[in-house]
This record gives structure tokens, C-alpha cells and sequence, in this order.
């Protein structure tokens, strides 16, 4: 079984590329840093470190790597492959399409044995947002064809892995948690299972309770750690004021979610208390930077603080943290990211109302607007 890997980075080595070797698939990365595919070409294997007491270490083997930039060698990768997933952040599907798009062309043109398309993306609906970009490579022609073999069902991927300090680069060291939620209700029949993964006929529920909780409740300890001058997670989840923010936080998602999803709220809770626990692994180092990066993908409508915020809002709830939570978004000034610097030059231009309006497309009238502005400005103005 062959699978190809898109994104050879954090979660890319330390999560996804580990479960798919450990279930018999030969895994071949696609990825344009140079440095990393000559490494994985060279080496053939690489190291997973769990963040546990005893540092429990996993080889994973037979890997093989290509460079992304190399589109006739991704086409023909993915002609062959049986699966294809992606770990490259959102907004990078859509310069991957085009070698998926060539791959599947090849593919049809010989072919109709199934080929399964999932984006392990922080996002609603990644693999859906991938077919798209994809079918708009592709003739009308081949996209009849392809619809019959290749499918593209959604996920839900959840394991924290830190910017990794290692000498060795293809090292990486990941938290012991992990989940790995697909739609099997867009799944072909044939499909090779990924050992460990949970297979669910609806994934709504799972995908928007991994990121109004998981992504919130991360978000929300980087901004105000950021504000408040942490490092990182692990030491700004060790302030007391800032730890309770986070949870009244997720207290304000998880009503939402309870409301709109009928899970149990017992049960929530303790999803709440475990995820905070994870932030807190005292064997990672987590910079604040990483978790806070991209302010304008994090403040988007669909994405872990519009969303959760208007849903809440909604159901007749106050939104008091998840405005601020916005509001220490909006002052993420942080010049290594580009989103920030964007955001922070808009803010300027045009005032933080129209920011808001911008990037939340939340309108002015709303009263979620007029609370962001008001948290904006006190947490502006904080001591
Ligand atoms: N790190 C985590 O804790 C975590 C957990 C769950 C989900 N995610 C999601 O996984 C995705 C990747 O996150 P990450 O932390 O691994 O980031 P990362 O930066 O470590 O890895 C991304 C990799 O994609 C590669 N890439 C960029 N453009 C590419 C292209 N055109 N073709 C092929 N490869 C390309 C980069 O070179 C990099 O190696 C994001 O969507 C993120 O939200 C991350
Ligand atoms: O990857 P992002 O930028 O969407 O979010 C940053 C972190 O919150 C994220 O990577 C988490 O570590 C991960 O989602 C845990 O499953």
C-alpha cells in the first residue's frame, strides 16, 4: 500500500507519516524544503520522541521522500499511490493542487482503483477545500471520471507538535495524546485502515469540538500569553489568572457545543480538563509564537474564535472571553509572522473596527463586534 504524505513538517513526521507506516503503508513525502527531503531521500528513517516521563522513542522506517517542486515526479507518486494526505497548513492547498490534480489525470487515464484524498489540516471541511482547488486543474471530463475512484473525505487531527529543538532535522518530539478522526461516509469501499484512527458517518461534531477546544483553548493561552510576555504555553498556563481565562473561555465554547451538538456536558468537562492538562505537559516546550501564528486564518469566520463565538451568540449566550480572546488576537504584534504584520499595518490604517469587520466579517452593528472593540480597548490599555 503507498501512500503520499504532503508536508513533511511537525505533524506531518510526528503524527500522520507515523500512523500510516505503522499500518503497512510505504509513505512518500512531498515537500519543498530543500534540506528536509534530502534528509528523509538520504536517511530512509527518522526518530519520534513521546513528550513522557521516560522519553519512549519509535523509528519509523522505509520512508522516501520528493521535492515538491518537482511536479511530473508528484504527478507520478500520486498516480500510483492508494492514499494521499496532506499536513501543510490551510491556505497551502492550494499551490499543492496542481501535482495532485496532474497525478489524478494520470491516474483515470489508466486506472479506476481508489484512491482516498484527506487533509489533516486544522480547518473545516480541509479535504473538501483540497477537492476543489484540485477540480479546478481538472476538465469536466476528468473530473466525471475521477468521481467514481477518488474521494475526499474530511478529517479531524489533533496532537500537539512544538517547533522541534533538535540537532538531528528530522528528528521530532510529539505529545503522547493523539486523534485522528475520518468521514467514512465519504470513504470508497477497498480502502487500507489506518490503524488508530476513528472512522464516524458524521464528522461535524468531531471536527468542531477538537477546534473550539483544543484550537480555542490554545489560542486563547497564546495571545494573553503573548500580552503577557510568556514564552511559551507551558509557562503561560503556569499564571493563574491567565489559566482561568483560558477556561472560562472554553466554558463559553463547550456551552455552545453542548447546546448545538448534545454531547454531554459531564463528559465535555472532562474533554476540557484533559486538553488543559496537554497544555500543560511540563515535557514540551510550546512557544507561544507557533500556537498565536497566522492572527488572520485564527480570526476568520469558520475558524476556532468566530465561529464558536457567533454559535454561542446565537443560542441567546454572552461571549465576554471569546471576545477578548479576539481582542488579544488583534494585538498579537509579533513582526516574524507576515499575518500579524498585515494585521497590525491594517489596525493602523484603517482602526480596529475595521479590522474587525475585515477579518471577522462579523458586521459593525453586531453585538460581538461592539465586545471585541470594547475588550480591544481595555486590554490596549491594561497597566
Ligand atoms: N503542529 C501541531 O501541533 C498540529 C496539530 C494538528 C494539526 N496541525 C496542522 O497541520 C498542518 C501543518 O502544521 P505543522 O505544525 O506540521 O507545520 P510545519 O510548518 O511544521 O509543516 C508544514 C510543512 O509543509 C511544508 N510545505 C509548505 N508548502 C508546501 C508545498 N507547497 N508542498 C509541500 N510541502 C509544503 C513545509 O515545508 C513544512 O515542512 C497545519 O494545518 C496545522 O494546523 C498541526
Ligand atoms: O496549527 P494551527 O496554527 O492551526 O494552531 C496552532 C496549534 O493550536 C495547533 O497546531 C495545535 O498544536 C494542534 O492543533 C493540536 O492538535
Amino acid at each position: 500500500m503507498k501512500a503520499v504524505h504532503f508536508g513533511a513538517g511537525n505533524i506531518g513526521r510526528g503524527f500522520i507519516g507515523l500512523l500510516l507506516s505503522k499500518s503497512g503503508y510505504q509513505v512518500q513525502f512531498v515537500d519543498v524544503n530543500d534540506q528536509l527531503v534530502d534528509l528523509l531521500k538520504q536517511r530512509g528513517e527518522y526518530t519520534v520522541t513521546l513528550a513522557n516521563e521516560q522519553g519512549d522513542t519509535i523509528v519509523v522506517e522505509n520512508i522516501t521522500a520528493i521535492n515538491g517542486k518537482d511536479l511530473d515526479a508528484v504527478a507520478k507518486a500520486v498516480a500510483e499511490a492508494d492514499l494521499v494526505t496532506t499536513a501543510v497548513g490551510v491556505n497551502i492547498l492550494k499551490f499543492i493542487a496542481e501535482g495532485i490534480a496532474r497525478g489524478i489525470k494520470l491516474r483515470v487515464a489508466d486506472s479506476a482503483y481508489p484512491l482516498h484524498i484527506i487533509a489533516c489540516e486544522n480547518a473545516i471541511g480541509g479535504s473538501s477545500q483540497l477537492k476543489e482547488h484540485v477540480y479546478s486543474h481538472l476538465s469536466e471530463e476528468i473530473r466525471q471520471r475521477a468521481s467514481s475512484s477518488v474521494a475526499f473525505p474530511n478529517a479531524a487531527v489533533d496532537r500537539i507538535v512544538p517547533l522541534q529543538q533538535h540537532e538531528d532535522k528530522l528528528h521530532v518530539t510529539v505529545e503522547p495524546f493523539f486523534e485522528w478522526v475520518v468521514d467514512r461516509s465519504a470513504m470508497l469501499p477497498g480502502f487500507h485502515e489506518i490503524e488508530e484512527v476513528d472512522y464516524v458517518d458524521n464528522l461535524q461534531p468531531y471536527i468542531e469540538r477538537k477546534l473550539f477546544t483544543v484550537n480555542t483553548g490554545h489560542c486563547t493561552a497564546a495571545y494573553h500569553g503573548f500580552l503577557k510576555g510568556y514564552g511559551t504555553i507551558q509557562d503561560a498556563m503556569k499564571d493563574k489568572a491567565l489559566a482561568a481565562e483560558v477556561r472560562e473561555t472554553l466554558g463559553e465554547t463547550g456551552a455552545a457545543l453542548v447546546r448545538e451538538y448534545d454531547f454531554n456536558q459531564a463528559d465535555h468537562n472532562q474533554y476540557i480538563d484533559t486538553i488543559i492538562e496537554r497544555f500543560r505537559n511540563p515535557h514540551l516546550t510550546d512557544e507561544v509564537v507557533r500556537v498565536g501564528r497566522s492572527p488572520i486564518r485564527k480570526l476568520s469566520p469558520n475558524d476556532r474564535l468566530v465561529r464558536p463565538a457567533l454559535m454561542a451568540h446565537a443560542h441567546g449566550m454572552q461571549v465576554p472571553h471569546l471576545a477578548r480572546a479576539m481582542a488579544a488576537a488583534l494585538l498579537f504584534d509579533y513582526p516574524e509572522d507576515p499575518e500579524s504584520v498585515e494585521l497590525q499595518s491594517t489596525i493602523k490604517e484603517h482602526g480596529v473596527q475595521a479590522a474587525i469587520t475585515k477579518y471577522t466579517e462579523i458586521p459593525e452593528t453586531h453585538p460581538v463586534h461592539e465586545l471585541v472593540v470594547a475588550a480591544y480597548e481595555s486590554l490596549k490599555h491594561r497597566d
